[in-house]
């Protein structure tokens, strides 16, 4: 329970402390105060009940018709207090929402953590995701609900218990094995007694729902994320005829979402069967502890309808926690998923690399030996001297760890040792995989800069020098780079239209011309060099790359 309190501690304070989450609090305490507000007018309620019943009672039109104008009114009030609380709760949860989905969003980005956390599974850490979209949204709506009602609730409860204190004047008298017993204003006692016994009761059955939803959460994700990576994949797919296989996995990770769904329902029905009769009974039992005072003649007809109200009052604000209870069981195993995820990025962003790294006149690798992440190793290197301009081709057999080397030098494996130092400039590491954001082509080719800060002239012409003709007119520019149907050896050439573009000093290419052939990767790489004759070029590829001028050969083993 402490850690579940700590875990919702620690995110609401992100939502209520980080810029933009401040004015929250504002609207926090607007839709607080309007809800004591509320509490007011119900107390109101109360008073109107004694007022009309007695009027009833006493055959007084006159006043019951007053009454009923009285009731009119604070049912008006009531409605707009809550249309207005509804409206600026709103307004508190997309802030916070976003100050909670920005603060998420940061620590997943910083220091690649993304990239470190992309293989771990554990607890809270599945489908990154889904924890930014789904568990911010969940997280936010269900603090602000459940938190401004506690707090109303609490305030409520001091109010409508004063206003019982002073109506439950009676006794309530009885004989037990011959003694008598009188329980001063047993209608106080009654109350939080029978609601601390349901609570109890609520706890223990309702207990499982925490880790349930968590489950539920996780399978959902799963599924969604079979369905999305099979939409990405749908030509190799498609070209290997495996619909049946991918059946088969959705069903499975279906499967799992139902037989999560099942324990939970089977939990809330179980939960049900005692809350919702309580609920029901909660309603009338009021009256029926207060009937003896009433047969006894103690209390008016008014009397007893106000004492009842009252009762409830009491009996519902105190109940709080066993209507809520699902709520809370949410709002606990998103601040769970939530807060593991926050941690774990927190720590994946600070992930120390093995190797040293340094500043040098060249590129140079000493002794570096690099290392899987459960330490088998996989490379080892005692000296590599690039220098500044040289064009060098790093060659090796497949799964040597070439492109481990190349992850190193662009400074993302952190298993390893040794020492690297970088020449002053810029380095960009270029991978086989041609990766293009969603967007225009003018965006792919730039990217990661912003194509809105460049000029078009400078991308058509940088497309045009990697071969790609058809795209360098204006209209092409513009059009979504997803519906061209762009081939594996165009994407590369995309990719390396960038290279003209951002302009960099060195650059590491890891088969990134792998899908041209030996003719187009001739002309790419001469146009390279031409628009970069100062830049440095350390080529990993399987064959030797043409059109480079001088290069130097290391063949690693
Ligand atoms: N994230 C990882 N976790 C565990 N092992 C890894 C990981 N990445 C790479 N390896 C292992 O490191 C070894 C080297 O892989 P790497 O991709 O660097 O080889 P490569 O020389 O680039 O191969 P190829 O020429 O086939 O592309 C392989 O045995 C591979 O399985």
């Amino acid at each position: 329970m402490r850690i579940v309190l700590s875990q919702i501690w620690r995110l609401a304070v992100i939502c209520a402390w980080q810029p933009g989450g401040r004015f929250g609090i504002a609207l926090f305490a607007v839709v607080f105060a309007l809800g004591l507000v509320s509490v007011q007018i119900t107390v109101r309620l109360i008073r109107w009940t004694n007022d009309f019943y007695n009027a009833l009672q006493r055959v007084d039109v006159a006043e019951a018709i007053n009454q009923i104008g009285v009731f009119f009114l604070l049912v008006a009030i009531s409605a707009a207090l809550h249309l207005a609380s509804a409206y600026l709760r709103k307004m508190l949860q997309i802030r916070w929402r976003k100050v909670l989905t920005d603060v998420m969003l940061g620590h997943w980005l910083a220091g690649k953590a993304y990239w470190h956390m992309r293989d771990r599974t554990e607890h809270g850490l599945d489908n990154p995701d889904q924890r930014i979209a789904d568990d911010c949204r969940i997280f936010v709506y269900r603090l602000t609900t459940e938190a401004l009602e506690l707090i109303t609730n609490i305030v409520a409860l001091v109010t409508y218990f004063a206003i019982l204190w002073n109506l439950s004047t009676f006794p309530l008298s009885f004989q037990l094995f011959g003694v008598d017993i009188s329980i001063a204003r047993y209608m106080v006692w009654a109350a939080p007694i029978y609601v601390a016994i349901s609570s109890g009761v609520t706890h223990w059955l309702g207990a499982p729902l925490v880790p349930l939803n968590v489950q539920q959460q996780k399978t959902e994700a799963d599924f969604r994320f079979a369905l999305s990576r099979f939409r990405g994949a749908g030509e190799q797919v498609a070209l290997i005829g495996g619909e049946a296989a991918e059946r088969r996995l959705f069903q499975q990770r279906f499967e799992a979402i139902i037989l999560n769904w099942r324990q939970l329902m089977n939990r809330e029905f179980i939960l049900g069967c005692f809350t919702r009769p309580y609920m029901q009974t909660v309603l009338r039992i009021p009256l029926f502890l207060a009937l003896p005072a009433f047969l006894a003649g103690r209390l008016t007809f008014g009397g007893l309808m106000q004492i009842g109200s009252a009762f409830q009052n009491v009996v519902t604000t105190l109940s709080w926690f066993i209507f809520s209870y699902r709520d809370l069981a949410e709002l606990a195993s998103a601040a769970k998923r939530l807060d593991n995820f926050r941690e774990a990025a927190v720590t994946a962003s600070m992930t120390e690399s093995g190797t040293t790294r340094g500043k040098g006149a060249s590129l140079r690798l000493g002794n570096v030996e690099l290392h899987q992440p459960d330490g088998r190793s996989i490379l080892r290197i005692d000296g590599i001297d690039v220098a500044p301009g040289e064009t060098v081709w790093l060659r090796g057999r497949s799964g040597l760890g070439k492109t481990t080397l190349a992850r190193t030098v662009a400074g993302i494996w952190p298993h390893g040792t040794g020492r690297i130092d970088y020449p002053p400039g810029h380095l960009v590491v270029l991978p086989q995989q041609a990766y293009l954001p969603i967007g225009s082509v003018a965006d792919a080719a730039v990217y990661p800069a912003d194509a809105a800060n460049l000029d078009h002239g400078d991308i058509a012409a940088a497309l045009t020098l990697v071969g790609l003709t058809r795209l360098a007119a204006a209209a092409s520019l513009d059009a979504d780079v997803s519906t061209l149907g762009l081939s594996g050896g165009e994407r590369q050439r995309l990719v390396l239209a960038r290279l003209l573009i951002d302009r960099p000093d060195h650059v590491l290419l890891d088969e990134a011309t792998s899908a041209l052939d030996e003719e187009a990767e001739a002309a790419v790489l001469s146009a390279l060099r031409r628009e970069l004759p100062d830049a440095t070029f350390v080529i990993i590829a399987h064959r030797e790359p043409k059109g480079l001028g001088s290069v130097r050969t290391i063949t690693l083993e």
